[in-house]
């Protein structure tokens, strides 16, 4: 790419941000304004009837809000909602009876905005985001609005790749355009990083080679991580091989569980000074002591930061008591005049913190915040890097001024959580970017993808197609500079090898091997007693259910034939697929292995679509209690003793729909250790792709086949 392709990619990058931000505004708002509060609580969009409980000084000085149910409706636990932490919300008096409507249509301007900082049992913490808000008074709601804070910091970054000049390009740079080519290893550099001594040395020899690759690049290193091959544990020792080196690294995952899941383990090492930037209430126990938040109030300068804020939180109380007018605004006044010191002294601080660290750990996001801004790392790696969006990792790209990227992902599993609340598949979906953390299950939408594409990238393809949202820096990498530019850990260490067998052959190049450990592990060799019957002796079963007794329904089908009601669901939010017939052979495969006695705590039912889920739920929780049970794309990253899959589709017209994701069934098939229980129909699904073809065929081959009869299903269900 020459320097008019990055300012072009920039600027398209642009404008499917801006695009994606509309359809996600259009979208908020029109649930908002066409919804009763009680159906948006119900679609998770909203919690009603609260009241503020207390309101004091958080970190960065901004004001906290505790809201919990209001004692005129009882008070106590708050009712289930879908409010997560780090959602964008509006804290709003609640419009109530006949002005309803027109009251909501003002909310946005009456109400104050904020972000989720805890989510409890009895209470939501909220931080507000303007210094000098009225919060309401009476009773109030609080609203998801949509969360475009994500795309103003996207929308930045790409802004400042677009207006780079040409003498601004790094080597790093022009390698991820491909204006030049990564630097080839040279001899000394490999013979330096074979000297390595290691600190864990029972990495595997493809661990190790992917190690010595990432120390002697100079540019870019793309670390392959197939499902359970130790990705993670080998950047760990990534980390401590660069620390011994001298370097700084910038360490971000695009979730916080991804950040904090190398915190946690990086902290096993003693003595290491790093530092986890992000707000703490979102933010593991183990995680919580290497936390910006914590280390201030713990640094010695802490206490001198800690008297202002003590003097705001008597002032903000004090606010709370008074109704006079005039006190009020002079205590604001009073609060801004302390917030601005506040704010100093706290910069002060957190700048010390941040420069007396080698490795600093954020999202990939939070590396845009103010605390990095003038630092310089040696190094950024970014873990699960195939579930970002480009332009989220150009975030720490840009802010560390590094000269070396390390990208550790699979880009054979899904890639990230682009969506949309609607799901008709019939038209083209607006989609919503969501924060990988709090995705929810709605997957109705994802693009259907079954392109012929090499585990290696298409690199013989010199001009690769203009990437969108959804083509993420590592597969672009990976069509631009072929596969010379990455490793591949090829021993897993979770799945039983037949289990491993199929995605293996279809994805993998046929190079995963499975540890001794793991290889032939069966449900029967559990550390407790499990007996050995036709089904836990089998590391794979297929319930076949062709022949057309096993349908498929569309959700609302399923809902007229039972008159059930649509609990809280819109247009915008309905429409997903059920298999009653299919989900009476889960009932019955898990009825048989609790009864074999394995644990229900072993067991994972994922299925492709929320219908089915739902009606899943309704059959087994109850029944089996302990089962976990979930979207395929939400238990990405996930594994279990046992999982059963319910493929669902099974119709006249073979039709597959976002089964045809491939990378979503190499997710479901590769999540068991023991034992992978398929259930579906074979001639529907065999017609969907090649790549879902040669899978029923091999399970035709090589699973313990069944087929399942009405008659038998209804006797033992
Ligand atoms: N060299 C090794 N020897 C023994 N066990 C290992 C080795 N490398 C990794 N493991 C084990 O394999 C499992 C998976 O490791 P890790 O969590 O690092 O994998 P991952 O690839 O990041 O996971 P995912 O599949 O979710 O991406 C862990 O239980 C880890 O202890």
């Amino acid at each position: 790419m020459k320097q008019t392709d990055i300012q072009s990619f920039a600027t398209s990058q642009l404008s499917l941000l801006d695009h994606e931000l509309q359809a996600e505004l259009a979208e908020t708002q029109l649930l908002t304004s066409t919804h009763a509060p009680t159906v948006l609580q119900r679609a998770g969009l909203a919690l009603l009837n609260l009241t503020v409980s207390s309101q004091r000084t958080g970190f960065g000085g901004k004001t906290l809000l505790e809201l919990s149910l209001d004692p005129a409706v009882g008070g106590g636990e708050l009712p289930e909602h879908g409010l997560r932490t780090g959602d964008i919300c509006a804290v709003a008096e609640q419009p109530k009876g006949a002005e309803r409507k027109k009251e909501r249509e003002g909310m946005e301007k009456r109400g104050v905005d904020g972000v989720v900082t805890k989510v409890q049992r009895e209470a939501v913490k909220v931080a507000l985001d303007k210094d000098e808000v009225e919060v309401p008074g009476g009773k109030l709601w609080l609203v998801k609005l949509a969360n475009d804070v994500t795309y103003k910091r996207l929308n930045q970054t790409m802004t400042q790749l677009q207006k780079l000049q040409p003498s601004e390009h790094s080597p790093l740079t022009q390698v991820l355009f491909g204006q030049s080519s990564p630097t080839p290893i040279s001899p000394d550099d490999l013979s330096t990083a074979a000297e390595i001594k290691w600190h864990d040395p029972s990495l595997n020899p493809s661990q190790q080679a992917a190690i010595r690759f990432a120390l002697a690049t100079r540019e870019v290193a793309l670390i392959h991580g197939p499902p359970g091959t130790g990705k993670t544990h080998t950047l760990i020792e990534l980390i401590l091989q660069l620390l011994a080196r001298g370097q700084r690294l910038l360490v971000c995952g695009p979730s916080n569980i991804s950040v904090d899941n190398i915190v946690e383990r990086l902290a096993r090492h003693k003595g290491i000074p790093m530092l986890r930037l992000g707000h703490p209430a979102r933010l593991l126990p183990a995680v919580l002591s290497h936390s910006l938040d914590v280390l201030s109030k713990t640094s010695e300068a802490a206490g001198i930061v800690g008297d202002v804020r003590a003097e705001m939180d008597g002032k903000q109380a004090s606010i709370r008591k008074t109704r006079n007018g005039r006190e009020r605004r002079m205590i604001y006044g009073e609060l801004r005049e302390l917030r601005r010191e506040y704010r100093q002294r706290e910069e002060r601080m957190v700048g010390d913190l941040v420069r007396g660290s080698r490795v600093v750990l954020c999202t990939l996001h939070g590396a845009g915040g103010f605390h990095l801004r003038g630092e310089r790392f040696d190094v950024v790696i970014v873990d699960e890097a195939s579930q970002a969006l480009e332009a989220q990792c150009w975030i720490p790209v840009l802010a560390s001024n590094a000269p070396k990227l390390v990208l550790a992902g699979d880009h054979l599993q899904l890639p990230p959580t682009i969506k949309s609340l609607n799901t008709k598949q019939s038209k083209p979906p607006a989609k919503k970017v969501a924060e990988v953390d709090t995705a929810t299950n709605d997957l109705t939408n994802l693009s259907i993808d079954d392109k012929p594409e090499s585990p290696n990238g298409n690199h013989k393809n010199p001009k690769p197609a203009t990437p969108t949202l959804e083509t993420t820096l590592f597969d672009r990498l990976l069509a631009l500079h072929g596969p010379t530019l990455k490793r591949m850990l090829t021993t897993q260490y979770r799945m039983h090898e037949t289990i491993m067998a199929f995605p293996s052959q279809a994805l993998y190049e046929n190079k995963l091997l499975a540890a001794e450990a793991v290889k032939t592990r069966l449900l029967t060799d559990l550390p407790y007693a499990v007996q050995e019957t036709e089904d836990t002796r089998e590391p794979v079963v297929f319930w076949d259910t062709q022949g057309g007794d096993f349908p498929e329904k569309s959700e609302e089908e399923a809902d007229d034939e039972t008159g059930a009601a649509k609990k809280g669901r819109s247009g915008l939010l309905a429409e997903s697929k059920v298999n009653e017939h299919e989900a009476a052979i889960v009932r019955l495969h898990v009825g048989r292995l609790v009864a074999a006695g394995v644990k229900a705590g072993d067991i994972a039912i994922i299925t492709p679509y929320n219908g089915q889920l739902a009606l899943l739920s309704q059959l087994l929780k109850e029944r089996f209690p302990g089962v976990e049970l979930g979207s395929i794309d939400g238990f990405q990253g996930r594994e279990k003793e046992a999982v059963v899959v319910s493929l669902v589709r099974s119709n006249g017209e073979r039709e597959v729909g976002f089964l045809g994701e491939r990378r979503r069934l190499n997710v479901a098939m590769t999540r068991p250790k023991r034992h992978l229980c398929v259930v579906g129909d074979s001639e529907t699904v065999g017609s969907g792709s090649k790549f879902l073809k040669a899978w029923m065929l091999w399970l035709e081959e090589r699973a313990d086949l069944r087929y399942p009869h009405l008659a038998e299903l209804q006797e033992e269900g």
